[in-house]
């Protein structure tokens, strides 16, 4: 049998394992010298009356032995990855991709930004008939939907001079502001990019202008705290190319759903929800990439990088989705409080991706779509047991079917007719979701406001596996938090998330137990759940060690103590 040229290899990090192997050891050790001291020897020198303070230290002693030691399974054989783009099957054989872009908050998020990003997304290096990406609106602003008009407008320049002069750099903000744009073009280039630049400033006033007036363009539409869905195909394959047709450019889709002070809304989860029905109906490609508005993609060629292992029949059938690390533009060069996450997407994901695989992480991933629609789903399912599912509506559950069935769908946006766009946003609407099972089973999940943590914790118990690939040149970019307060309230809704998950039945320690997840993910999981408890520890020792200290109790062993090791 002829063998194929292989397109991707995972390789061990031995030397790695070893070390931190080693390193576990020797500190597991050190925990039991600890343990000894407190119990054995420490109890006996403390005064009755301290015994409370006592008590508190050990407990957060064990708490960060607990912590270390469900640690320690992340690094337990770290792997990395190389793949080999070139073995990819021709272009007309590459399965389509959906993007969904998410914004919320026009004030935090300005048009610009999520424009670039929008931009940046539809110039990826792909066939773009087979490339549909979704801006979701979740502030419903009439701005933003000025500024998407306008970001496509900008597009029709922007992606042809991408292509034709093979700019990496595909988000045109980042592009204009850096000091080396990466392209030896000539005197061609160089007037094509003064130009590009003079619309690019163009495109910017626009948006300004927009912001200043609410929105400019006549929508007909009334956003508010209770409104109606808003649909818009933008621009549908390849839509108005100039340059000759030489360049054509990706479907874009504008979705703004209801929303309705009466019912939950489930934040992003909810979100991305209502894109997987919307374009399910549009384009059902079979797999999406999931992106942040700050989040704006910087090699065009990451797509291809995420077919090299979903195209991969050795691995493909069992993975879930490709996790790319977040890597940040915007972060001080020492970074003491690592706000770059590197001990995630450095230190702890490649030792998952030994494992069975690297946690969803809520951006930069390309995701199969069935894995989203649940395990139970299977092909003999007639449509109504499908309803009690995905929802009432028939021309959904179609798609449904087709996307269970691995039937490569007919790529792009084909027509399409106004009674589509009237079931779009039926499937948008607030009330579609009630007696289904999205966010119960099927989609992003409900349960935690960390849906990527838990939606994609549920997926490897079922038996799902991901891939992280890290290349050398970041895949994507995005901004991290840079004040206190934005920090604050990000860590304080990410630990509420993952404590809301630590305190209830889906507890990774215990609802893994019934899964197939083996025991070092799980503990890798649990690990991330139990990041609230660092809390105790942190004031516990903060504080009693001191008041110790100053009344003379002794709490840690004298230098000169015989059970001392020199
Ligand atoms: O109701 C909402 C709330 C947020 N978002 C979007 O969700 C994204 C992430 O929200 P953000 O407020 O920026 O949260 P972060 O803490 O920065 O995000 C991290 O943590 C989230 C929760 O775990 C993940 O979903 C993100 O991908 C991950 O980058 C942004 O694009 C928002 O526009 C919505 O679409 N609807
Ligand atoms: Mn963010």
């Amino acid at each position: 049998m002829e063998t194929l040229p292989p397109l991707q290899k995972c390789t061990v990090d031995k030397f790695s394992a070893i070390v931190t192997r080693t390193h576990t050891f020797i500190h597991s050790i050190a925990i039991l010298f600890m343990l000894y001291y407190r119990l054995i020897i420490n109890l006996k020198e403390i005064p009755i009356s301290f015994l409370p303070y006592w008590f508190l230290i050990f407990v957060s002693e064990l708490i960060l032995s607990f912590l270390r030691t469900l640690d320690s399974a992340h690094i337990f054989s770290p792997v990395t990855r190389s793949v080999y783009p070139e073995n990819l099957p021709p272009d007309d054989e590459l399965p389509a991709i959906d993007v969904f872009v998410c914004t919320a908050d026009p004030i935090k998020e300005p048009a610009l930004g999520v424009m670039n990003t929008v931009l940046s997304a539809m110039a990826i290096d792909y066939p773009p008939e087979k490339v549909t990406v979704y801006l979701s609106d979740d502030g419903g602003s009439v701005t933003t939907l000025c500024a998407v008009h306008e970001a496509c407008r900008f597009g029709e320049v922007w992606i042809p001079f991408c292509r034709e002069f093979g700019v990496k750099k595909i988000c045109p903000e980042t592009f204009f502001q850096a000091a080396d744009d990466e392209i030896n073009g000539g005197k061609d280039y160089l007037l094509e990019r003064e130009n590009i630049q003079k619309e690019y400033e163009e495109f910017k006033e626009r948006l300004k202008k927009a912001q200043e007036n609410g929105g400019t363009k006549d929508t007909g539409v009334q956003f508010g705290p209770n409104r109606d869905t808003v649909i818009e195909i933008i621009c549908q394959r390849g839509c108005g190319a100039k340059n000759n047709g030489k360049a054509k450019l990706p479907s874009l889709v504008y979705v703004s759903r209801e929303k309705n002070t009466s019912h939950p809304h489930h934040f992003k989860a909810g979100a991305l929800n209502v894109l997987l029905r919307v374009s399910g109906i549009i384009s059902n490609s079979p797999y999406i990439l999931m992106l942040d508005c700050d989040m704006h993609s910087n090699d065009p060629s990451s797509a291809r990088q995420a077919m090299c292992f979903h195209l991969d029949p050795k691995i493909s059938p069992s993975l879930a989705f490709v996790q790319f690390p977040q890597r940040f533009r915007n972060i001080s060069k020492n970074d003491i409080y690592d706000s770059a996450l590197r001990n995630c997407f450095v230190v702890r994901w490649p030792g998952m991706d030994g494992l069975i695989g690297p946690m969803l992480s809520g951006t930069c991933f390309y995701m199969k779509r069935k894995a989203l629609y649940g395990t139970a789903i299977h092909k003999d399912m007639d449509l109504s047991e499908l309803k009690k599912y995905f929802g009432s509506s028939n021309e959904f559950l179609n798609t449904v079917i087709t996307c269970i069935n691995d039937k490569q769908n007919d790529t792009g946006i084909k027509e399409f007719a106004d009674n589509k766009i009237q079931e779009a946003r039926f499937l948008a609407s607030c009330t579609y979701e009630e007696e289904s099972q999205w966010g119960e089973e099927i989609g992003f999940l409900y349960h935690s406001v960390v849906e990527d943590y838990f939606t994609g914790f549920i997926m490897h118990c079922k038996g799902w596996k991901s891939v992280l690939y890290n290349p050398s040149r970041p895949a994507f970019l995005g901004s991290s938090t840079t004040n206190l307060n934005d920090t604050l309230v990000q860590g304080t809704r990410w630990n509420s998330g993952l404590a809301e998950v630590l305190f209830s039945r889906f507890c990774p320690l215990i609802y893994g137990l019934k899964s197939r997840m083996p025991l070092l993910e799980r503990m890798c999981y649990a690990y991330l759940a139990s990041q609230p408890l660092y809390c105790f520890p942190a004031w516990f020792l903060a504080i009693i060690p001191q008041l110790c200290l100053l009344n003379g109790i002794p709490i840690y062993p004298k230098r000169d103590n015989e059970n001392m090791v020199e």
